[in-house]
């Protein structure tokens, strides 16, 4: 289980984590969406105890990560752009890391070499970025992790690798219960992957929620009524993201419960009325716009 508790995180003045705390337990992937400068990598590299956080305090299992070396080597962490040493090879980066992971299993490494088909001996300096990215899983997945942060791990790669990778990652997670931290742009990625979601910005996490429950949670309401418009006692009644109008039909988006919402609407005897789930890419639109971040309708 990964813990972190009123973790706060600076850059000279700036605060990119702002008293963040969360928990992920063992077994599960977490996905963690945000803004452009949300203070994702930042989070995710506190976590994995490359940062050591100003206040608060980051434990896996139990064990707060900067300060014991062996809690880390039981973390992979894969930046956003694999790093590699100047002139290495997989074979020569798969040297480096068995030296230093005390779970590498050169097993796992043959069998998931048989998935990967890179040229072993090359300089990964040579690679696409696409196989770069499939370098760092290889050598990430061998290590054994019990926890593994992947900072968007999805960037570059073809649909096959994502849906090969995905699956690998379902495997070890129901497999050994690995722990999956993984952040991303990519949020139909993420709905596929994902058991629980964290929205961040501005250093702030907005909401922190079980995948199905912020899906039940949040509706689009389609709606028509009959004499004039409802919006403002609706307003009072119901939380509103966001409403507009197209014509005489009304578009809400509403969290809450279904039939609550439900109820409110049909007070007002609509003679249109469709409540409709929103995807994970709809929900993070609106609840950034609720935090004063949407997109400006502007035309250059
Ligand atoms: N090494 C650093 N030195 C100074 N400021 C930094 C450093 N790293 C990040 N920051 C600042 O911290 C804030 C959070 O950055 P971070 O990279 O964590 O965001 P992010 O959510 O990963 O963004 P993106 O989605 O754009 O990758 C930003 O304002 C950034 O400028």
């Amino acid at each position: 289980m990964i813990e972190l508790r009123k973790v706060t995180k600076f850059f000279q003045e700036e605060k990119a984590v702002d008293d963040i705390s969360l928990t992920v337990h063992k077994g599960t992937i977490y996905g963690l969406l945000g803004s452009n400068g949300a203070g994702k990598t930042t989070l995710l590299k506190t976590l994995a105890g490359i940062y050591r956080p100003e206040s608060g305090t980051v434990k896996v299992a139990g064990q707060a990560v900067f300060e014991h070396p062996e809690t880390k080597r039981k973390i992979v962490f894969m930046p956003d752009t694999p790093y590699f040493f100047p002139q290495s090879s997989i074979r020569h980066m798969a040297d480096f890391y068995r030296s230093i992971y005390p779970g590498w299993s050169e097993k796992r490494f043959e069998e998931l070499s048989i998935v990967f088909k890179l040229d072993q001996g090359r300089k990964l300096s040579r690679f696409s970025k696409g196989m770069q990215r499939q370098a760092a899983i290889l050598l990430g997945l061998s290590c054994m992790p019990d926890v593994l942060i992947m900072d968007e791990p999805i960037d570059g790669l073809d649909p096959v690798m994502r849906r090969q990778i995905k699956n690998l990652l379902f495997q070890e997670v129901a497999g050994r219960e690995l722990t999956v931290i993984i952040s991303s742009h990519n949020l139909r990625e993420i709905e596929d992957l994902c058991d629980h979601v964290g929205i961040m910005h501005g250093g702030k996490m907005l909401i922190e929620k079980d995948l199905d429950d912020l899906k039940a949670d949040t509706h689009k309401v389609q709606v028509a009524f009959r004499k004039e418009s409802h919006e403002i006692p609706l307003a009072a009644k119901l939380q509103v993201l966001h409403r507009e109008q197209r014509g005489s039909v009304h578009l809400f988006i509403v969290k809450g419960d279904r039939e609550r919402i439900a109820a409110a609407f049909q007070v007002y005897e609509p003679y249109v009325f469709d409540l409709l789930p929103l995807t994970l890419e709809e929900i993070f639109i609106y609840e950034m716009g609720d935090a004063g971040y949407d997109a400006q309708p502007i035309l250059l």
